[in-house]
């Protein structure tokens, strides 16, 4: 569905991205991670027009992307940034209405998607639609905004650390709602995250960024088991309790470790031990692993 092809991009003369290609599918949740700085909003806003390649194309549908083709493009795009980024005198209803409005709906279908999508989302229509941003906590206005890029029935969706400031608790529950719909809908979303636990739990396929390169795509358990170089090992490995996390976050996969093996591993990684041919525990996790990716996508 979309193609980058040989996309560089220098601000001044730091070059940020050099000769990138990739395809994202259609209906996939493809999860652009990367330490700050590795180029992940750079390249999200090439998709939609806000930054310009300096050499390289993009492709949507197999349609080059050009500067006359972005207010259509827009419209058609969800985007969801970590700020949220509401209009603050528009009440709830107004900003989630923006674009159907842009599209030209009728009014009493405008209210029915604004009714629709704040119910998936859990914000009852009666009590919040008419509130202005102010009044709602940071996890409401993030549904809001989800909701917003959600009405105007995007193919494609967009998102920079849209859950990075959220509670964890309230973090994983806006993530499993959207994650539902998005594959309920087939909805093609790009998702930039700095998190590994949030890559591994969301993505379809992980393209993990750094030095200017795509360091590897394919899916999280490709780069946690089949790391394409040391760069990829050591990223997925610098910090054993993420990895500890992403092992306990995942349902299913708790049992077959045991909090011993997780957190008091006298190994420099759990996923050494993970990987450790001899291990019964790390053997019976990594298939579970692959079963859950398997089930789950
Ligand atoms: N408009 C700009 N002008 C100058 N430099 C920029 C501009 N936008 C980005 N950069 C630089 O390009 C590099 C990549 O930035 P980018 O925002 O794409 O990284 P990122 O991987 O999304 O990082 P983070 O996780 O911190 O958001 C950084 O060094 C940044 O300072």
């Amino acid at each position: 569905m979309i193609r980058f092809e040989s996309i560089s991009k220098s601000f001044d003369s730091h070059q940020v991205l050099k000769d990138i290609s990739l395809e994202v599918k259609e209906g996939e949740l493809l999860v652009l991670l990367g330490a700050s700085g590795s180029g992940k909003t750079t390249l999200l806003k090439m998709i939609n027009g806000l930054i310009q390649p300096d050499a390289g194309n993009i492709f949507i549908n197999n349609n080059k992307v050009t500067k006359k083709d972005i207010t259509n493009l827009r419209r058609n795009t969800g985007y969801v940034i970590q700020q949220v980024g509401l209009f603050p005198h528009y009440s709830v209803f107004e900003n989630i209405a923006l674009v159907p409005r842009l599209l030209k709906h009728e009014e009493q279908r405008i209210k029915e998607t604004v009714k629709t999508w704040m119910d998936r989302l859990g914000l009852p229509f009666d009590v919040h639609a008419r509130k202005l941003p102010a009044a709602l906590s940071g996890g409401q206005a993030q549904r809001v905004g989800l909701a917003r890029a959600l009405a105007g029935e995007p193919q494609l969706i967009l998102m920079d650390e849209p859950f990075s400031a959220l509670d964890p608790v309230i973090r994983a529950q806006i993530r499993n709602d959207f994650r539902t719909i998005q594959k309920r809908e087939k909805i093609t979303a790009i998702m930039v995250t700095h998190d590994l636990q949030e890559a591994v739990s969301l993505a379809d396929r992980i393209c993990l960024l750094a030095e200017k390169k795509v360091q590897q795509l394919g899916k999280p358990s490709d780069l946690i088991f089949k790391p394409a170089n040391s760069f990829v090992k050591n990223f997925i490995q610098s910090d054993r309790f993420q990895a500890a996390l992403i092992a306990c976050k995942i349902k299913d996969l708790k049992p077959f470790l045991t909090e011993t093996e997780l957190f008091n591993s006298s190994d420099n990684s759990l996923l050494e031990v993970l990987q450790t041919a001899d291990s019964q525990s790390g053997k019976a996790l990594m298939s579970a692993f692959y079963q859950w990716e398997e089930r789950f996508r």
